[in-house]
């Protein structure tokens, strides 16, 4: 007979999944624990048959999200004050109202929208989670530039006998494409314009809703002191090496508005061509792997840039970087700094999908270290504003 305490347990798990109570909406660090323990609790307890249909089944997730994005279906919904019919749906965004009801009763019983009466159809959490624009380049990006690298990766890894790759090339992205060997994906991106949008809109916004660097104060005190230091008018305060489109350079902008000195966005021609910067943020085209033109800033900020590439090219990026760096210049490293145990699946996935997409990694304490000692770097901090996704800026100067 089942016990009472458990019986209790799976009562306010049920009125919970309803309703979430309010605590838990309120209290971020509580509502992180129970999502974790949820999760392990479900793959404590599914039998060999549940865990073959929830990983079997996995890629009709992202498929029905970019559906759902490319019907802009959960736009709809979310704006909507009452629930819509399955023929209102159908008839806004022009699809079948045969096929549709299949399409939204598959996505409802994933929880990405809510049945809410018989062909009937509300929005629930997830629908409201994606229906920014934001989230829909995120799900495009992964469904037509990172799917055939998944889809690669086994086969590539038994062809080259589970090494870990040296070369920016023959990647799993090039082999599951169908492109040649010597293409990288942002060498392919030059010649697949649609793609590159979403990668740049996703990069912009990866991590909406998380902390940055700059809702930290140790970070943010490093970079004010060398400020203070060290910055006049025409001097360069900051450098986003490889910043995208210039998110981070406008988020520190709109931090500092009192800032000093000159705030400079590097990236390739073509991302620079679609940065979205005022005149506050200069603008510049380069190739990270030839050269650093600016020389003497305060800070080199790279975020996400270094988990690209294998060792030798980030040895590359990063010894343009030492040889124009002044005595006070620091860099700031912005990347996932796994722990030696227990690695957070955040992190972890993130990692493969640097492998499957441009034979880069995402690197251990010890790893860094050793690499940026060997290059000349002095680590003076290493401050992780992240946990689960292991999330850090390193903090280094020349030696
Ligand atoms: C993963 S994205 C990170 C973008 C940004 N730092 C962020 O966190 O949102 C890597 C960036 O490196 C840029 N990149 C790749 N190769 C480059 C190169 N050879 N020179 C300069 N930038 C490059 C890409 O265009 C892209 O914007």
């Amino acid at each position: 007979m089942t016990s009472l305490k458990v019986l209790d347990i799976i009562s306010s798990l049920e009125e919970w999944a309803q309703s979430v109570p309010q605590e838990l909406r309120d209290d971020d660090s509580l509502r992180k624990r129970l999502f974790d323990v949820v999760q392990k609790l479900v793959s404590n307890v599914e039998t060999p048959a549940e865990t073959s249909q929830r990983l079997l089944y996995l890629p009709c997730e992202i498929m029905g999200a970019k559906i759902g994005g490319d019907l802009d279906i959960f736009s709809l919904l979310a704006a909507s004050n009452k629930p819509l019919s399955t023929e209102h749906i159908a008839k806004s965004c022009g699809a079948e109202p045969r096929l549709l009801l299949r399409l939204l009763k598959y996505m409802s019983s994933i929880a990405m929208v809510n049945e809410a009466d018989t062909s009937f159809w509300s929005p629930s959490n997830i629908t409201r989670n994606l229906a920014s624009r934001h989230s829909a380049a995120g799900i495009n990006h992964v469904h037509d530039s990172v799917m055939p690298a998944y889809h690669a990766l086994p086969s590539w890894l038994k062809r080259r006998e589970y090494k870990t790759p040296t070369a920016k090339n023959d990647t799993p992205f090039a082999q599951g494409h169908g492109a040649l060997p010597e293409t990288t994906f942002f060498s392919w991106l030059e010649q697949h314009p649609y793609n590159a949008t979403e990668f740049n809109i996703f990069m912009g916004v990866h991590r909406t809703g998380v902390k940055t660097w700059l809702d930290h104060d140790e970070i943010c005190h490093a970079l004010h002191n060398t400020h203070e230091a060290e910055v006049k008018e025409n001097e360069v305060a900051f450098v986003d090496v490889g910043g995208g489109i210039g998110q981070q350079c406008k988020a520190l902008r709109a931090k500092y508005p009192e800032l000093k000195g000159r705030v400079i966005l590097q990236d390739l021609p073509q991302v620079i061509h679609e940065a979205e910067v005022d005149g506050t943020i200069e603008a510049i085209s380069i190739d990270f792997l030839e050269h650093q033109p600016v020389h003497s800033a305060n800070v080199y900020y790279l975020r996400s840039v270094l988990r690209d590439w294998p060792d030798a090219q980030c040895r590359t990026i990063l010894g343009h970087i030492r040889d124009a760096m002044a005595a006070h210049s620091l860099i700031f490293i912005d990347e996932i700094v796994l722990p030696d145990r227990g690695a957070h699946k955040f992190s972890t996935q993130l990692d493969l999908t640097m492998l499957a997409m441009l034979n880069g990694e995402a690197r251990t304490e010890s790893h860094w270290r050793t690499l940026l000692g060997s290059l000349g770097f002095k680590v003076q901090d290493i401050i992780v504003y992240q946990k689960a996704g292991s999330e850090a800026v390193i903090i280094a100067t020349k030696k």
